[in-house]
């Protein structure tokens, strides 16, 4: 019997930028130093997002393959270091994006018998490896590293296809990547309909120029000296560093927070630190009670809850920051690459499980987002590195947050519609949640993924619904 998972490659083909005019050579640069913002994430895990989309009438393979793989080149002519590889010379103090003429991203022509309906829904898990076929892997030694990969995967029993991002995280920042597949999107949307549409709209058009990003404390070197030393001196090594690895039985869901919901987090986040203010528990007047602050929070608490870990420890929890309109004067909205800072919040276990627990959790999350504005964006930041490789690595319960609800992910539109789902699938190694705006365009409303053990995720789904109920 054939293996319904199994996934046939069609194809593996090399998708060059499309040839460009002298003008569009002057506004695209060839080479791409890394910025202390990228250099951070020079050897964290590819970022990983597979995007489902139903067809409702029936589709030529051929022809839909042909209008993706199109329109990727001319994407490619605007962003077109992303068809490079990541370089770090001995010769050349820190690690470079460089495109030379010939190079070109590799995409993945696939075809899956797997059921579509299954992989695509958002209501029911999904285990994390039937989802392993569908992106490829980002090619990346000791010497080289790709900055993008794509596959296509067709499933023609299901009317639908695939798109499996890989985006290596030194290049691409959430803002960047989700720019860059916009893009491609809009160019295959418009393909063959509009000859003007091939040109992007101007909140789409990457903003290339480094000099804008300052280092006044000299980050840079110290970022690069830490890096070399990650494992073994004088290291110039790409490869990813060791992560650890999801347990067999992952499984993935996806949780959603309504609007309304949020808003009744937020106020009962509200009363009870006006409460701990009172009784002086607490200090702070003005808590960011945002959908961020609340959603994090909230998955936080009941991810304790659901782990229940028999510890003393504190429980851990690491979020970025875009800070494009955080600097003075503030970065464009379209600087492509990397302009996130970390931010680390610990927080009692006792209390994140207590009564409190959400207040506590909100409370902690709303120091750190604060911090930003008080302390100033790169403090502390000197010890990032070894931070983020050590958290990365440790068998310490860690949790990340990938995405935004911010970035409109579910307005990827290739001109098939709205995908019907997207998961960013390489939590599963960075054991982060994910963050989107809801799939179904109810404002305000965030869908939260996640990769546990299975046992832990129906322990998960059901505190999760239960708080919920009790708003
Ligand atoms: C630090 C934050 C998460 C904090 O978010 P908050 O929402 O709590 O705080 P904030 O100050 O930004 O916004 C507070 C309130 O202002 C309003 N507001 C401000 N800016 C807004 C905007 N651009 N769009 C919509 N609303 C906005 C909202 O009403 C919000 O409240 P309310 O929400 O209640 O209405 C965020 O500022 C941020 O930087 N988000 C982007 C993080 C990011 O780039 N992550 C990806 C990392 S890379 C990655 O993970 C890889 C990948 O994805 O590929």
């Amino acid at each position: 019997m054939a293996d319904l998972n199994s996934v046939r490659v069609i194809e593996v083909c090399k998708v060059a930028p499309q040839p460009s005019s002298p003008e569009d050579y002057s506004v695209t640069p060839d080479a791409l130093p890394l910025t202390l913002f990228d250099l951070l994430w020079l050897r964290f895990a590819p970022v990983q997002r597979l995007f489902f989309y139903q067809i409702s009438n029936s589709f030529e393979t051929t022809t839909l393959v042909s209008k993706l793989k199109a329109s990727l080149s001319i994407a490619l002519q605007h962003f077109r270091p992303l068809a490079g590889n990541i370089t770090w010379p001995q010769h050349s103090p820190k690690p470079v994006l460089t495109y030379v003429q010939g190079d070109a991203v590799s995409l993945t022509i696939a075809e899956s018998h797997a059921d579509f309906h299954h992989l695509s829904n958002r209501s029911n898990f999904v285990e994390a490896k039937e989802y392993h076929p569908l992106v490829s892997q980002l090619p990346i030694s000791h010497e080289k590293a790709a900055a993008v990969a794509f596959q296509v995967t067709v499933f023609p029993n299901g009317n639908g296809f695939s798109i499996g991002t890989s985006m290596h995280h030194a290049i691409l920042d959430g803002k960047s990547s989700t720019m860059f597949v916009k893009s491609w999107a809009h160019i295959c949307r418009h393909l063959g309909v509009d000859p003007s549409g091939t040109a992007l709209p101007d909140q789409l058009k990457p903003f290339f120029d480094r000099r804008v990003v300052q280092d006044p404390a000299g980050l840079e070197p110290i970022f690069l000296n830490q890096l070399q030393n990650l494992d073994g001196p004088n290291n110039r090594s790409l490869m990813v560093t060791q992560f650890k690895s999801p347990p067999a039985d992952a499984v993935r869901g996806i949780f959603v927070i309504t609007r309304p919901e949020i808003e009744a987090m937020k106020q009962w986040a509200s009363t009870k630190m006006a409460e701990m203010i009172k009784n002086e528990k607490q200090s702070d007047h003005h808590p960011h009670l945002s959908t961020f602050s609340v959603t994090c929070a909230y998955t936080w608490v009941c991810l304790a809850k659901a782990e229940e870990k028999q510890s003393d420890k504190p429980v851990l929890m690491a979020f970025s920051l875009d800070c494009r309109s955080r600097f003075d004067p503030p970065l464009p909205a379209n600087y492509f690459g990397n302009c996130i800072a970390g931010r680390a919040v610990v927080a009692d276990r006792k209390g994140v499980l207590g009564e409190d627990g959400l207040t506590v959790a909100v409370n902690e999350i709303s120091e750190a987002i604060k911090s930003a504005d008080s302390d100033g964006i790169l403090n502390g930041a000197e010890t990032w590195v070894p931070k983020l490789y050590t958290a990365v690595s440790s068998e310490e319960r860690f949790m990340g947050v990938a995405g935004s609800p911010r970035f409109g992910i579910y307005d990827t539109d290739f001109g098939w519609g709205r995908p019907s789902k997207v998961e960013v699938v390489s939590i599963e190694v960075t054991g982060a949640m994910s963050l989107a705006e809801s799939r179904d365009g109810i404002a305000g409303d965030v869908e939260v993924g996640l990769v546990l053990e299975k046992h832990h995720m129906q322990a998960f789904a059901s505190v999760f619904a239960k708080g919920l109920q009790d708003l």
